[in-house]
């Protein structure tokens, strides 16, 4: 990491050091992206043991980062709390019921933070990620813009990362974001693919290769990691640390991440730019037809969830 990419007075707070939680922890610590970073679990020989293994980490490197356990109210006071907090999907549950037990989760996760200092910002990181952000966001009692999740931003990496293979060039020569709703509804917003700057369409031609092949991959190789391997934690663990410093050194640079939108009153991703106040404003993007609709009818189911959820607290 580079100087302008460390805040060595912040303190960053993660809750949850599971597998996720411990990777982001990882990442941050070999950046030493914050001065102090206050690990947070309700497993607190889990925590502990995690706090003494990252510690070596960061002694290894002569890493700016101290590692020290905390309560979940000491991370309400931090400068940025990453919430990884979760449960694994247990044999015999179905999909609603493992829902239930995350925004369970999730509730009391924010509930026993707050009151959070003012000027935090909070990034979740637990799926469901949209449903769960959208809740976190409303419990805070925080400005809805010093709460946003990871949202798309693994899937946004992993397209970039498998396009730029396929046209022998720099990931970040790229721009392909996926937008919408985390999971199996998200959006590959290809009509607004370049590389190199030029559209996509003037570098590979229509049928050089299937689009729908490409975005597959993408979605589905988290599933296959899980079933492997039981999480996928390295990857969106480094996704975490730079995004914590985008935030922390105020860089004011874009990403797409989970964040609120008003017009559906929940919360899912489109390009931000991200900033020491988190969502400092979305990008205005012009999708065809396609895209907007299947990105609009995924927020109304979204919203539609967010509102059931809430009538039931
Ligand atoms: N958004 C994404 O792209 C993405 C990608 C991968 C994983 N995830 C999500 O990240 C989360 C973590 O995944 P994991 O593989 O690390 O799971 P994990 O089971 O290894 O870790 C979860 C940790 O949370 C802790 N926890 C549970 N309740 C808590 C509470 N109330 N307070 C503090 N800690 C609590 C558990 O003790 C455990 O250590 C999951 O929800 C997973 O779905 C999201």
């Amino acid at each position: 990491m580079l100087p302008g990419d460390t805040n060595p007075t912040a303190r960053i707070a993660i809750v949850g050091v599971g597998q996720v939680g411990a990777a982001a922890a990882y990442a941050l610590i070999l950046g030493s992206v914050a001065g102090e970073l206050l690990l947070v679990d309700v497993k607190t020989d889990w925590r502990d043991a995690q706090v003494r293994d990252l510690s070596d980490v960061a002694y290894s490197i002569n890493s700016g980062t101290r590692v020290r356990a905390a309560t979940h109210h000491e991370a309400g006071q931090c400068d940025m709390v990453v919430i990884t907090a979760g449960s694994k999907w247990s044999i015999g549950e179905t999909n609603v019921q493992h829902t239930q037990r995350n925004v369970s989760i999730m509730r009391s996760v924010v509930r026993a933070m707050t009151p959070f200092r003012p000027d935090t910002v909070v990034l979740v990181v637990s799926n469901p990620v949209d449903l769960l952000t959208s809740i976190a966001q409303e419990l805070s009692g925080l400005s809805k813009s010093r709460v946003f999740g990871s949202g798309t931003s693994l899937d946004s990496m992993r397209i970039r990362g498998l396009l730029a293979d396929k046209a022998k060039v720099a990931a970040d020569s790229i721009h392909l974001p996926v937008l919408g709703i985390h999971g199996d509804f998200q959006v590959v917003a290809w009509s607004t693919a370049t590389i190199n700057g030029e559209p996509i369409d003037k570098f590979f031609p229509r049928d050089a290769f299937k689009r729908a092949d490409l975005e597959n991959e993408s979605k589905h190789r988290s599933e296959s990691v899980i079933c492997a391997k039981g999480a996928t934690p390295f990857g969106l663990g480094s996704i975490v640390s730079s995004i914590c410093s985008s935030v922390l050194c105020d860089k004011r640079d874009a990403r797409p991440v989970s964040h609120f939108q008003s017009e559906f009153n929940c919360c899912f991703s489109l390009p931000a730019i991200l900033g020491r106040e988190g969502i400092m404003r979305t990008i205005e993007m012009t999708l065809d037809s396609d895209e907007q609709a299947s990105i609009t009818r995924s927020a109304k189911r979204l919203r539609d969830t967010v509102e059931r959820i809430q009538a039931n607290q």
